[in-house]
């Protein structure tokens, strides 16, 4: 599969951060950095719009979205408020990732740090079709847990 090209902005603040790319050959995103003048702690329970110094124009057609790094989950109980964050293909201002801290304690972060990651996915355009009545399904309006634990 090609590429998608994306025109990408690296701001004036974050001018000396290298442009996200995948860590390894087929990673699903590329991690997103920190964009910060200098260490920010979230205290337990607090959240944050961190910006990244990123602005991009995706092709029409097509998402992003700002999902966790699973490590900060996992060490310091911190993700993404919003996880998956959209970015749509007509926002051109800086992505932004809003960290919160799930944890008992203050997290550092610093400069440069890696702190989330943005996955391009392809998406659906929709026409409503009003109707009277939905085609019929073995599973029909069971949900929330109708078919067990
Ligand atoms: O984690 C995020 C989520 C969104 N955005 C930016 C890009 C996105 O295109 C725009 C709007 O996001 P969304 O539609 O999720 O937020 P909203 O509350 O509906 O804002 P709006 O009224 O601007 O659509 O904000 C980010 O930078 N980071
Ligand atoms: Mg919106």
């Amino acid at each position: 599969m090609d590429p998608v090209a994306v025109p990408v902005i690296r701001l004036p603040h974050a001018d000396t951060l290298p442009l996200p790319t995948p860590a390894t050959a087929h990673a699903a995103g590329v991690d997103l950095m920190a964009a910060i003048g200098g260490p920010q702690t979230l205290a337990a329970g607090a959240f944050e719009a961190i910006p990244t110094g990123l602005a991009i124009a995706l092709p029409e057609g097509y998402e992003a979205q700002v999902r966790p790094r699973s490590g900060l989950a996992a060490r310091h109980g911190v993700t993404v408020l919003n996880s998956p964050g959209t970015i749509d293909a007509d926002y051109r201002g800086e992505i932004k990732v809003i960290l919160i801290n799930h944890g008992h304690a203050s997290v550092t972060i610093e400069p440069g740090q890696r702190i989330a990651q943005l996955v391009v996915a392809p998406v659906a355009r929709l026409s409503w079709q009003p109707v009277d009545s939905l085609p019929e399904t073995a599973r029909g309006a069971g949900g929330l847990g109708s078919t067990g634990v």
